[in-house]
């Protein structure tokens, strides 16, 4: 697990992401979503839902929940009508939590933000399937997968040669590739990155802003992608963002997904914890006996 742990922590400086880059920082043997089995409801509060003010309070607190990742929204008003959080936001966090950062990018042209996300301390980097983000999706995937394979490589290296030391930089490691489908966006877009991803992730609410009603269709389509993926025989992470709730926690469960973004359902919960467990632990109703 962690090889190497810096002994210094940010300081309450004017710069504190300026430091961290001079500071030794955590190498990791694997990934931190290589911690988690996909046999397991994971959950990844949304923290668009969250006290922006606050922000690293409110990431401590989910980390305390029991949250496993922290979902985070980056929009850039082009793909999507808001603008949210970039990759300074995602550096800052990064020594908040050790739970995975799982980056969900609605943006135009992702491929041109990867770097910057990956060396922010990403541990997901996900890119929207439709051609109104980018045109080369195959190409972008492989992207993120590249990082990563370079990572491990440096750090093949770094082993070897005992260059852990302070400044030796391997932050990306084990980057995760995700693809993010549209409710309106068919399976088949991603039918020739299937094998390439790491994640997919099923919008049930259109993207753009927290707090919106879960689309029922999107159950369906999460079905059908289990099936794909046991037809093709691979085994990606199923994602679903949007509107998810414990009282519909259930229906995507039992369609097959196994991590859960939940923004308003945590955030706006009087107990974080209960929420993330309320999630994890959610049934379909028993119908109630008729008289
Ligand atoms: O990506 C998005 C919205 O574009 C989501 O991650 C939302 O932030 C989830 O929030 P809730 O629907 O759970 O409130
Ligand atoms: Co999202």
């Amino acid at each position: 697990m962690a090889l190497l742990a810096s002994t210094s922590k940010l300081a309450s400086g004017a710069r504190p992401v300026a430091a961290s880059r001079r500071t030794a920082v955590r190498v990791q043997a694997t990934s931190r979503v290589d911690r988690y089995s996909k046999n397991d409801i994971i959950v990844s509060p949304s923290i668009l839902s969250a006290d922006f003010a606050k922000l690293g309070d409110e990431v401590r607190a989910i980390d305390q929940a029991g949250c496993e990742w922290v979902h985070i929204d980056v929009m850039d008003g082009r793909f999507v009508p808001n603008i949210t959080i970039g990759p300074l936001i995602v550096e800052a966090l990064r020594p908040v939590t050790d739970k995975v950062l799982d980056c969900h990018l609605m943006i135009v042209e992702p491929e041109l933000r990867v770097a910057d996300f990956a060396k922010a301390g990403a541990d997901i980097i996900s890119v929207h399937a439709e051609q109104s983000s980018t045109i080369h999706l195959h190409r972008v995937v492989n992207q993120v997968r590249t990082r990563a394979a370079a990572a491990a490589r440096a750090l093949a290296r770094a082993q070897s040669q005992s260059q852990t030391q302070s400044g030796y930089r391997i932050k990306d490691l084990g980057v995760k590739a995700g693809v993010v489908l549209n409710p309106g966006t068919p399976l088949s877009t991603i039918e020739y990155v299937l094998d390439q991803v790491d994640l997919v992730l099923i919008m049930s609410v259109n993207p753009g802003f927290g707090g919106q009603s879960f689309i029922e269709s999107q159950v369906a389509k999460i079905r059908e992608l289990k099936k794909l993926c046991l037809e093709k025989g691979v085994n990606p992470w199923i994602e679903v963002d949007g509107g998810v709730t414990p009282a519909n926690a259930w229906k995507v469960i039992d369609a097959g997904a196994n991590a859960l973004v939940a923004g308003s359902a945590v955030f706006k919960a009087p107990s974080y914890r209960d929420a993330i467990n309320g999630i994890k632990a959610s049934k379909k109703p028993v119908a109630a006996a008729v008289a």
